[in-house]
């Protein structure tokens, strides 16, 4: 099985690279290749692939940016996807494209189902719900998974900055009324994998969450990062009033990821033992 992958470089996109699974193998596209500002090309490559399933690894991450410049990463996030899935369905290809949990608007302490009514609270969340709408409607086999605090031993993440800061601090102020999961990048590209075979052996695509267990507070997860690398920085809580930012982030972003279990059997992976794993990785475990 050949699969297209959209994104090189990308937390999500290296792992995907690093974990393809036997008797599959994939090409990846890094911006040099295809450049999501322009989804015409987007879509000239996967019609050129000749791939059995096509997976959008790339994405407009910069939350803050995002406020400033939507328009451009409207097109990065909605615009680029929607190309591909077009082009996906007239090849009858399955397409595979990872979202956010900020869709939703972090009401209340329940876990957000796949179809609970989207509310993004900012510009990146509204790109981003742009391109779900876009996918659906193109009528491609498409599977959407949403997934919320990416982290891996590459590229800019939350365990990255908390070591960086823990060397050389004795406390930090980090908010502890956000709560969400944290997923490693690893487990979501394994998840897509399985999801791709599972597609191109003809199951059906839709809306899904997929994100890491337990649910914890960005301040508690710090804490976590701290102990598990030997650090002896403290961690005090504070609210997210204290700490302001260009983007609104959702104080819930708890997904509700049974639905993924069910149809997948894929569950919900434990980020610690994930965390661990980068902490090896980077060398800084105790
Ligand atoms: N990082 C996070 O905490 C979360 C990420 N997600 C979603 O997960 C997916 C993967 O995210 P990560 O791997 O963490 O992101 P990342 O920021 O590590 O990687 C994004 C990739 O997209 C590429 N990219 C950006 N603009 C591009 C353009 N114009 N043309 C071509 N490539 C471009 C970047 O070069 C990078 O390789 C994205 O869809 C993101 O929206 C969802 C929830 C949380």
């Amino acid at each position: 099985m050949r699969v297209l992958v959209f994104g090189q470089t990308g937390q999500v996109a290296q792992e995907l690279a690093r974990r393809l699974p036997a008797g599959m193998t994939a090409e990846f596209l890094g911006r040099d290749r295809a450049d999501l500002s322009d989804p015409a090309a987007c879509a000239a490559a996967v019609r050129a692939s000749h791939a059995d399933a096509v997976i959008n690894a790339a994405a407009w991450t910069a939350v803050d940016k995002a406020e400033t410049d939507e328009a451009a990463a409207h097109v990065v996030n909605a615009a680029a996807p929607a190309a591909m899935a077009q082009e996906c369905a007239a090849l009858g290809l399955p397409f595979l494209h990872v979202s956010t949990d900020y869709v939703f608007d972090g009401a209340g302490t329940l876990a957000f189902r796949p179809d609970d009514a989207t509310d993004p609270q900012n510009a990146y969340g509204r790109t981003k719900r742009a391109g779900e709408v876009a996918i659906n409607d193109s009528g491609a086999r498409a599977l959407i998974l949403r997934t919320s605090w990416v982290v891996s031993a590459h590229g800019a993440n939350f365990v990255k900055t908390m070591l960086r800061l823990g060397a050389s601090r004795d406390s930090l102020n980090v908010v502890a009324d956000q709560i969400g999961a944290p997923t490693p990048a690893a487990a979501i590209a394994d998840a897509l994998f399985t999801a791709a075979r599972a597609m191109a052996n003809g199951q059906a695509g839709g809306v899904y969450h997929f994100a890491g267990a337990p649910d914890i507070s960005w301040a508690d997860f710090a804490r976590a990062i701290m102990a598990g690398a030997g650090l002896g920085c403290a961690i005090n809580d504070i609210p997210t009033s204290d700490y302001p930012t260009p983007a609104k982030r959702p104080l819930n972003s708890r997904l509700d990821c049974s639905a993924f279990e069910r149809d997948f059997g894929v569950a919900r992976p434990d980020w610690q033992a994930g965390l661990s794993d980068i902490l090896y990785e980077l060398g800084g475990a105790a």
